[in-house]
């Protein structure tokens, strides 16, 4: 068996969870009588964690200018508030989801997230969406000292899970995703729905592109 375990990653692979993301951002920047954005660019900020977010949205672009240490605390507060009255509340799994998990584990393969949403927010929502019982392990954005594109979180995943980073896949939706799996050497699929910063995902450096978590299931089991 080639592979004895999958990691997931979680905002825009498992989940679409922009709009509860972006309900927060907008509840955050009004309290702070700004401008609040359209859903179509907040879902872009999405994917370096809530703190590169936050910033992305007191900048309203994705290129940010680090904002000063008072008014970042302040916008970090606010957002963390809002998003843990919005977390999970229309944040809804991406088709296939739990059939491709349920035949994956039925295989026998460990399975992991490894996101870099902050374990506050990580762990409510993935009881929220019924993920919690399929997963051996969840490593999340402030787990390690550095996360995705970094690749610590997958060594860490590997190593908690007892796995070899050779006999393991990593699926994600963007950039860090497949950086953080390049740099591990671990093999990585990619899926086409999340979000990659608005940039399409056809040039990442990936095994696959699968339609989604069931078509990466049959990848898996092919190589298997
Ligand atoms: O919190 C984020 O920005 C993204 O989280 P992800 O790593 O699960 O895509
Ligand atoms: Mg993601």
């Amino acid at each position: 068996m080639k592979y004895q375990a999958v990691l997931f990653d979680l905002d825009g692979t498992l989940v679409d969870s922009v709009p509860d993301i972006a309900h927060a951002a907008n509840a955050m920047l009004k309290a702070m009588s700004r401008e609040t954005l359209p859903l179509a660019d907040l879902r872009n900020f999405v994917g370096k964690g809530t703190a590169v977010l936050i910033k992305r949205a007191l900048c309203a672009q994705l290129n940010y200018i680090e904002p000063e240490p008072a008014l970042f605390e302040q916008a970090e507060a606010f957002f963390n508030t809002f998003y843990h009255q919005s977390n999970g509340t229309q944040s809804e799994l991406y088709p296939n989801v739990l059939s491709g998990l349920a035949r994956l584990q039925e295989k026998g393969l460990k399975l992991g997230i490894v996101t870099n949403k902050p374990e506050q927010f990580t762990l409510p929502l993935v009881q929220k969406t019924g993920l919690a019982p399929f997963f051996d392990i969840v490593v999340s954005g402030d787990t390690c000292a550095l996360k995705k594109p970094h690749p610590d979180q997958l060594f860490y995943a590997c190593q908690k899970l007892g796995v070899e980073v050779e006999n393991t896949v990593f699926i994600g939706d963007s950039l860090n995703d497949t950086q953080a799996a390049n740099a591990a050497n671990m093999d990585v699929l990619v899926l086409p729905y999340g979000y990659n910063e608005g940039k399409s995902v056809q040039n990442l450096t990936v095994n696959a592109i699968v339609e989604d978590i069931s078509f990466a299931a049959d990848w898996i089991f092919s190589q298997n």
